[in-house]
């Protein structure tokens, strides 16, 4: 395994749960991982969905002790070196492309690609990643799904993310190839405008409690 799929396994053995951030207003950004590493949720991946996004990477990476900060939704070259000079320890994508993969050989921050299907993952193999993510895991076909895929592709471990809550989040974390999952569910918009830190920190404390 290599060094950098090292520190990613590190980074996402912190916890169960990764909380999948789409921040609107960047002054929300470092309140809000506050609240999450608050509630046991370090590694933290904020999607590059709007305007803000950078920015907030840039805040939480600068200001908030303890966060491991990651950027998703990352599709193109561009994104993921702005996302690197931003400070992200981590990067994530939906699924696999080929600029991708490039901008992610000539950086030292480890990217986790997303694959959905046999093919996704065997090609993502072969080019060295043993640490996927399961995208969309619910719509593609849940736990049972990714279950299927374990025996014929052992060695490939899994973050499933899409679709995932406390209420099924179990059902991935008790597969022997998932590591963490990742979801929305621990920062719900309304929750966010309205500042409510300490309900944030409440649902962080709950997805923390999952047994990976
Ligand atoms: O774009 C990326 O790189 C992503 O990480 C996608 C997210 O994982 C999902 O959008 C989260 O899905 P929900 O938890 O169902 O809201």
């Amino acid at each position: 395994m290599s060094a950098k799929t090292e520190t990613l396994l590190s980074i996402l053995k912190l916890q169960p749960v990764v909380p999948v951030l789409i921040v609107e207003d960047v002054a929300s950004a470092v309140p809000l991982a506050r609240a999450l590493v608050a509630g046991g949720l370090k590694a933290i991946e904020i999607t590059l969905r709007t305007p803000a996004a950078l920015d907030a990477v840039k805040a939480v990476a600068a200001e908030v002790e303890g966060a491991h900060v990651g950027a998703g939704t990352i599709l193109n070259a561009r994104d993921f070196e702005a996302a690197v000079k931003a400070g992200s320890t981590f990067i994530v994508s939906p699924g696999v492309a080929p600029g991708v993969l490039a901008a992610a050989r000539d950086s030292a921050v480890p990217l986790l690609p997303g694959a959905a299907t046999a093919s996704e993952v065997m090609t993502l193999r072969e080019a060295g990643y043993d640490v996927l993510k399961f995208f969309p895991a619910e719509q593609a076909g849940g736990a049972a799904y990714l279950k299927a895929l374990s025996s014929p592709l052992a060695g490939t471990v899994f973050c499933p993310t899409g679709g995932i809550s406390l209420k099924n989040a179990n059902d991935y974390l008790s597969l022997p190839n998932v590591v963490c999952v990742g979801g929305s569910w621990v920062a719900p918009k309304e929750l966010v405008a309205a500042g409510d830190w300490a309900g944030i920190t409440k649902l962080a404390s709950e997805a923390a409690a999952l047994k990976a």
